[in-house]
Parts: structure tokens; C-alpha cells; sequence
């Protein structure tokens, strides 16, 4: 696992984009597993920036989406379908076609669930994925406790994690309470990882991820099982490991 240190939420952001940007140059037909939440959207203001400025293409790039709330429609503000058009796919070339957000309204959620899993499968697999982390250590939406062996999967979210998402809603009685979320084995099996990490209410989660024991009950643990992850944290989130 490789880990880069920066200074800030900005650094993080800045840092993040050359290295997708980098690849997204590099392979013929990119495909990506892309993520929700504060954490990226500094990352995909830069990769708008660096589109107008003819820096990179998303016409030969697939993207297939970590996670999304049951029952939320496409076009509510708070679905990860419309944080992704809203934040990223409205402002670059990617064709509407080739992006796979979970459907969190489909008539039967597990076929929906098979139906993203072989998506990826026919796509070839995912070639970076993209991750933030929950304050305890969820990836996607795979809280403590989700199997290692886990695909996509519906699942029954935290109270901290509808907490915690609470902030981007009227009220806390309108999170949904269920989702869809890539598994954890979905996840390892993408073939490189970047894990964005920023801020002091993620330290502890982070320190767990680094030099925790690898179980179920930190999901973010698992990563320490695969080949090829970056992660880049700033100082903050870092904080524990390295102390104040
Ligand atoms: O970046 P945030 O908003 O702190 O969220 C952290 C994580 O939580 C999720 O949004 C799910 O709640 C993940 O997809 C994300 O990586």
C-alpha cells in the first residue's frame, strides 16, 4: 500500500487528479469505479478544470458507480445518480451510455445488483477504483460486519452512516435506509485502488486501515489484502498515526 501524505483537502484533491488524469491518458478504454461524497468532489472539480483545458477525454471511459440509496429516483438532488451528473458527468465528454449508477428505485433490487455485477463483468472489470472512507471505516456503503465475500449486495445502512449523510437532507428522517453498494469482494477484485482520505473524524478509521487487524469489523481493513492501492491523506486524517 502506498501511502502520500499532503497538507490539505486541496493538496488531496490536486494530487488525486494527476494520478487519474495520468491514467485515464494511459489506458485505451479506461474503466472506472467511481465515488459519492464530500471527499471526491474537490477531485472532480479538477478533472473539469483539466477537461477545458484539453487535458483529458471521457469518451473512451466507462464508469461504474460504488453505491446508491434504495428509493431515490435519478433525478432526486440526493441521489448519487444526480451527485454524479451534477458534479462530473454534465461537464465532461463521458456518453451517458457508458456510466452505471445502481438503480435504487428497480422493481427487484437483487436482479438489479446481478445486473451491475455482470455489467463490470462484460466491461472487463474495473481498472481504478475510486474510495472514500465512512468514520467507521465502511467502504461504499459496506458497513462492520459485511463478509469479505460480499458482491453487490442491498444493504441496511448504520445509524452513524444516516447520521452522518443526514447533512445533505432536510432532515434525518428522509435518508433512506437501505442501499445499494459494490461489495467488498467487488471492490478487491477492481485491479488498482485509490483511497481518498481527508480530516480528523476519519483519523481513527484511517489508522485502523493501515496498521489494524484485517477484519469485517473495519471493511476498510480488507484493502490491506490487495496488491495495488494508493492512498493519499492529508495531515489531518493522518493524524493518529503520526500523532499531533
Ligand atoms: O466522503 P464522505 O462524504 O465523508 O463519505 C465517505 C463515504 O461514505 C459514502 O458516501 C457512503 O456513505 C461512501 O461512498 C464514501 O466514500
Amino acid at each position: 500500500m502506498e501511502i502520500i501524505k499532503v497538507k490539505d483537502y486541496e493538496a488531496m484533491s490536486e494530487e488525486a487528479c494527476a494520478f487519474l488524469v495520468e491514467r485515464i491518458n494511459r489506458f485505451e478504454n479506461p474503466v472506472l469505479g467511481l465515488a459519492t461524497g464530500s471527499t471526491p468532489e474537490g477531485l472532480y472539480k479538477r478533472i473539469i478544470e483539466k477537461y477545458n483545458q484539453n487535458e483529458v477525454s471521457f469518451k473512451q471511459v466507462k464508469s461504474f458507480n460504488l453505491d446508491e440509496y434504495v428509493g431515490l429516483e435519478k433525478e432526486d438532488p440526493n441521489s448519487y445518480y444526480y451527485f454524479m451528473k451534477d458534479k462530473l458527468f454534465d461537464h465532461v465528454d463521458i456518453t451517458l451510455d457508458n456510466v452505471r449508477v445502481p438503480n435504487g428505485v428497480a422493481a427487484d433490487l437483487k436482479e438489479e445488483c446481478e445486473t451491475h455485477e455482470a455489467a463490470m463483468k462484460a466491461a472487463g472489470g474495473i481498472d481504478i477504483q475510486l474510495l472514500g472512507i465512512g468514520a467507521n471505516g465502511h467502504i461504499g456503503f459496506n458497513e462492520p460486519g459485511t463478509p469479505f465475500t460480499s458482491t453487490t449486495h442491498v444493504v441496511d445502512l448504520d445509524e452513524s452512516t444516516i447520521e452522518a449523510n443526514s447533512r445533505f437532507f432536510n432532515s434525518i428522517e428522509e435518508v433512506p435506509t437501505q442501499a445499494i453498494s459494490m461489495g467488498i469482494d467487488t471492490i478487491m477484485r477492481s485491479k488498482e485502488i485509490l483511497l481518498l482520505v481527508s480530516g480528523e473524524n476519519k483519523a481513527e478509521a484511517l489508522a485502523k486501515l493501515i496498521n489494524g487487524e484485517v477484519t469485517e469489523d473495519v471493511p476498510a481493513s480488507v484493502l490491506q489484502n490487495h496488491a495495488n492501492v494508493t492512498v493519499i491523506a492529508d495531515e489531518a486524517a493522518l493524524s493518529v498515526i503520526n500523532g499531533k
